[in-house]
C-alpha cells in the first residue's frame, strides 16, 4: 500500500510519501524541497544542517534545493533563483507498480508579488518525485505558457549524507572537463574525485556517476541537464555560513544535475530534466 500524508517538518508543511517497500520521502511545500529520503531499510541518504532554517524565512540548508530560474549569480535575480524560497502547490499524488509519487507545481500566481514583478514570465515549473525499490526519480519540467521566450537555468542541489567526507569518492569524472571556483577550465586526471579541500566544480556532464561512501554507493543518472556541479565548502567557507555548523561540511557532498547557463525557452515549449538516484 502506498501512503501520502501531510506532516510538519520543523515549522514547514510537508508531504510524506511511503512506498509499499517502506521507502520514505518528505517534501516541504516551501521550495518543493526534498528534506529526507530513506530507502526501505531505513537508511537516510540526504544531509540537512542542524542549523538550517525550517520556517520559510530563508532557503533550507540541505536536502534537495530546487534552483530556478538561475544558477548561482548567472542571472539578474536572487542567487540560485526564487524557486527554493517560494511555496509550491501539491498538484497530484498516487501509486503504481510498487512505487509512490507526488508532483509539485510553481507558476507566477504562486509567487510573492515582488518576485513575480521582477521575473514577469509565463512559466510552469513542475517537479515529480517517484520512489520505491532502490530508486528515487526526480522529473523536472519547465513549460513556457506564454507568447514570449524566456531564459532559465535549473539545478537540483542535492546534499548527500556521506558520514565521513574523507571516505567519499565520486567515480565517472575521469577525463571530464570542468570549471573550478577560480574559473579555470581543467580536465580531471584522477580516476576518482576525493574531497581534501574546498571543491566547487562545474563538469560538462557525463550521464552517470557513482558516489561511494563509508556506508555504501549510489548511482546518479541524468538526462536533459548539461552539467554536474560538485560542491563541498571546506572548513573556511563552512565556518562563514551562518546556517551550517563548523564541522558539518565533513558530512556531505553536493552533486547537482544542472543547466547552469540561462538558455531560452520558446513560447509553448517544454524542457524536461530527469534525474535518478539508486543504490
Ligand atoms: O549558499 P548557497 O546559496 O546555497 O550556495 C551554495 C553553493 O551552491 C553551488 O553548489 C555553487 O556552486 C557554490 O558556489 C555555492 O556556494
Amino acid at each position: 500500500m502506498t501512503v501520502v500524508t501531510m506532516v510538519e517538518y520543523g515549522q514547514l508543511p510537508a508531504v510524506r510519501l511511503t512506498a509499499p517497500d517502506g521507502a520514505q520521502a518528505t517534501v516541504a511545500l516551501f521550495g518543493a524541497h526534498l528534506l529526507s529520503w530513506k530507502t526501505a531499510e531505513g537508511k537516510e541518504h540526504l544531509f540537512c544542517s542542524a542549523k538550517s532554517a525550517l520556517d520559510g524565512s530563508k532557503a533550507i540548508r540541505g536536502g534537495v534545493p530546487v534552483i530556478f530560474p538561475q544558477f548561482n549569480a548567472r542571472g539578474d535575480g536572487p542567487r540560485h533563483g526564487f524557486a527554493r524560497t517560494s511555496t509550491w502547490r501539491l498538484a497530484g499524488s498516487g501509486g503504481e507498480d510498487g512505487r509512490v509519487w507526488a508532483e509539485f507545481v510553481l507558476a507566477p500566481a504562486d509567487l510573492a508579488a515582488p518576485v513575480a514583478q521582477a521575473w514577469p514570465h509565463a512559466f510552469e515549473l513542475r517537479l515529480r518525485f517517484t520512489l520505491g525499490g532502490p530508486a528515487l526519480d526526480l522529473l523536472c519540467t519547465v513549460q513556457n505558457t506564454g507568447t514570449q521566450p524566456f531564459p532559465f537555468g535549473v539545478a537540483l542541489h542535492t546534499y548527500f549524507e556521506v558520514g565521513q567526507l574523507e571516505a567519499a569518492a565520486i567515480e565517472g569524472l575521469q577525463h571530464c572537463r570542468y570549471t573550478d571556483h577560480l574559473m579555470a577550465t581543467l580536465e580531471q586526471q584522477e580516476p576518482v574525485l576525493r574531497f581534501t579541500e574546498k571543491t566547487d566544480r562545474l563538469y560538462q556532464a557525463p550521464p552517470a556517476l557513482t558516489l561511494r561512501t563509508a556506508g555504501g554507493a549510489l548511482r546518479l543518472e541524468q538526462q536533459g541537464y548539461s552539467e554536474w556541479v560538485v560542491w563541498n565548502p571546506g572548513a573556511a567557507d563552512a565556518a562563514a555560513l551562518a546556517d551550517m555548523a563548523d564541522d558539518e561540511y565533513l558530512r556531505f557532498v553536493c552533486i547537482e544535475p544542472a543547466r547552469v547557463d540561462q538558455q531560452q525557452l520558446a513560447p509553448g515549449a517544454q524542457w524536461v530534466g530527469r534525474h535518478r538516484i539508486s543504490n
